[in-house]
């Protein structure tokens, strides 16, 4: 399928001795690179945020590792200073394990660099992989809702749920687009809805608080959205919300895609309950676009992610194929214990 039309945004480009990153705090206003010359600057870009989504704060650690081979600084420190970025995307960690394995085997900084670019360009094909897995699950002339960014900003390119999105619109499945804004950060409203409007795919935008009234209303047939660890047993940690349009989806007899990438999937893991799910800022929630809107004075709690239970998931899609129903004899077969 020529996707070649879709999804012409790379977020994450490798400049041999540098690593240049768009900048997706300031996006859709400003398009914005900053260049990290340093794991400690990579480690920054991804704990602010300026890189977010599973897969793409994965393949900058990597990138981040090989500048320190580069520099000829301390692995360990690097390896340790970017796990520590963020705690929920399983993703991060695989990536340093891959490198971290690498550079057991006596890996130089050339080598380290063919990794780092093996897992970007693995993450591509598997997300245009996923795109034709998940679109085929679609029934023709659906409506689809999405939550959170999945898409080119979140990974190498193409995206995971919004991949599936770009093949489903591609196949002429897909009639109807819904992107949740996705409070407090707003992946949703200032992310996804520019990367449709840049790829041409018309959809819709709504509140967070619109997603159930939507869902009773018929327009939609599938809620599809990303993740950033799934456990043993099915269980899947995505951006907060997540688990509420579940709920919401399996009431109004709406079904629920996860996809992602086998980098996000976590055999050690055993269930949803064992995820750490990071706690950020309350200054997040307690303003917009940086200015603070409640008053002063007042406190707030800020999970970003939450677990939505493998018996609210129809389908979880992976490059290694579909597992519908998911539960953990079913992660076993396609995964392994
Ligand atoms: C393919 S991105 C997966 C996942 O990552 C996002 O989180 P964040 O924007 O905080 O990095 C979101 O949960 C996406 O679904």
């Amino acid at each position: 399928m020529d996707y070649e039309r879709y999804d012409r945004i790379r977020a994450v480009q490798w400049q041999r001795d540098h690593l240049r990153l768009l900048d997706q705090r300031l996006l859709p206003q400003e398009e914005r690179w900053i260049d990290c010359r340093d794991a400690g600057q990579v480690t920054q870009a991804i704990r602010d945020l300026a890189v977010r989504g599973a897969p793409a704060i994965g393949i900058a650690a990597a990138w981040g590792v090989v500048l320190a081979a580069q520099q000829h600084v301390s692995l360990d420190l690097a390896l340790a200073q970017l796990r520590s970025a963020r705690p929920t995307a399983v993703n991060l960690m695989w990536a340093l394990d891959r490198m971290k394995a690498r550079i057991a085997a006596g890996a130089d900084a050339a080598a380290l660099e063919r990794e780092a670019q093996a897992i970007q360009d693995e993450d591509l094909a598997a997300n245009r992989r996923m795109g034709e897995l998940g679109a085929a699950l679609i029934a023709p002339h659906s409506g689809v809702l999405t939550h959170c960014n999945t898409g080119s900003l979140a990974t190498a390119g193409f995206g995971t749920a919004l991949g599936v999105i770009r093949a489903g619109v591609a196949a002429g499945r897909i009639e109807r687009v819904f992107a949740g804004e996705t409070r407090p950060w707003q992946q949703g409203a200032r992310l996804t809805m520019y990367e449709l409007v840049r790829d041409g795919i018309p959809a819709k935008l709504i509140a967070d608080s619109a997603a159930a009234h939507l869902m009773k209303s018929g327009e939609i047939q599938w809620v599809i959205v990303g993740a950033d660890r799934i456990a043993a047993n099915g269980d899947t940690a995505n951006k907060i919300g997540t688990y509420q349009l579940a709920i919401a989806a399996h009431h109004h007899g709406v079904k629920f895609m996860v996809a992602a990438p086998s980098s996000t999937v976590d055999m050690a893991t055993a269930t949803g309950e064992d995820i750490d799910i990071e706690l950020r800022d309350s200054a997040e929630l307690l303003s917009t676009a940086g200015r603070r809107t409640v008053v002063e004075g007042a406190e707030a709690w800020n999970p970003v992610f939450d677990v939505t239970p493998a018996g609210l998931i129809d389908a979880i899609v992976t490059e290694r194929g579909v597992i519908e129903r998911p539960s953990e004899l079913a992660m076993q077969a396609m995964f392994g214990r």
